[in-house]
């Protein structure tokens, strides 16, 4: 048995395609916001961007909840649905106002924007359970890694520094793992043509990720 077949699906799904998990953990967006030298408009866009998919991601999660083989998932995902209805929400109303952000004076037509928002809820209205589990994986793993790697440089940086310390929170760590652990446990009852059709969704997941980090700068 190679190392590769013995290790855990979600950790190939990552190394299956790792060049465009480096060009994520590498991306403009991270460097500048690691080392406090993003442009301030460029932050704030990014700010109504995430604050959009925010309500995009309570749809995605509903799905899921929907989808749920068991009721201890929908628990769980009850949960989730809760926190990004008060505490996130709530989260960028705060953010906007304290930043003087006007979320009306964005484009919201951005492609790279358009595409990741769109093209994340596709995958929840058209895929089942395990769609969503891969594509919300991707989506909190990357971030839970890059954010760990940026807070170790960033210091008495306020509110970006805030955001990242935000994504190794437990509360988050807890939702990367607790999507890891699933697509581990969903992965063993998969044939491999259905392996390898999850690990080319992880792939465009991360390709639609870089495009909406690029779009942050206009
Ligand atoms: C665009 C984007 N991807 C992933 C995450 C992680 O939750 C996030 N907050 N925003």
């Amino acid at each position: 048995m190679t190392a590769n077949a013995s290790s855990a699906f979600s950790d190939r799904l990552v190394s299956e395609n790792q060049t465009v998990w480096d060009a994520m953990q590498t991306h403009r967006f991270v460097e500048e916001l690691a080392s406090g030298t993003m442009p301030e408009q460029a932050f704030h866009r990014y700010l109504v961007y995430e604050g959009a998919f925010v309500a995009t991601a309570v749809r995605i999660f509903s799905l899921a909840l929907a989808k749920a083989p068991t009721i201890e998932d929908q628990r769980w995902l009850h949960g989730v649905v809760g926190a990004l209805l008060t505490e996130q929400l709530a989260y960028f109303e705060r953010a906007y106002r304290d930043l003087g952000v006007d979320p009306a004076a964005f484009d919201r037509t951005a492609p790279g924007f358009t595409a990741f928002d769109r093209g994340m809820l596709t995958i929840a209205e058209t895929g089942g359970f395990s769609d969503i589990v891969t594509a919300m994986f991707c989506a909190e793993w990357m971030y839970l890694n890059w954010c760990r790697a940026a807070l170790a440089r960033m210091e008495g940086q306020g509110f970006p520094r805030e955001w990242v310390a935000l994504h190794v929170a437990p509360g988050f760590e807890a939702q990367a793992v607790w999507l890891k652990s699933r697509i581990d446990a969903l992965a063993g009852e998969m044939d491999q043509s259905e392996r390898q059709r999850l690990t080319v969704l992880f792939g465009k997941v991360v390709e639609l990720e870089i495009a909406f980090h690029t779009a942050a700068f206009g």
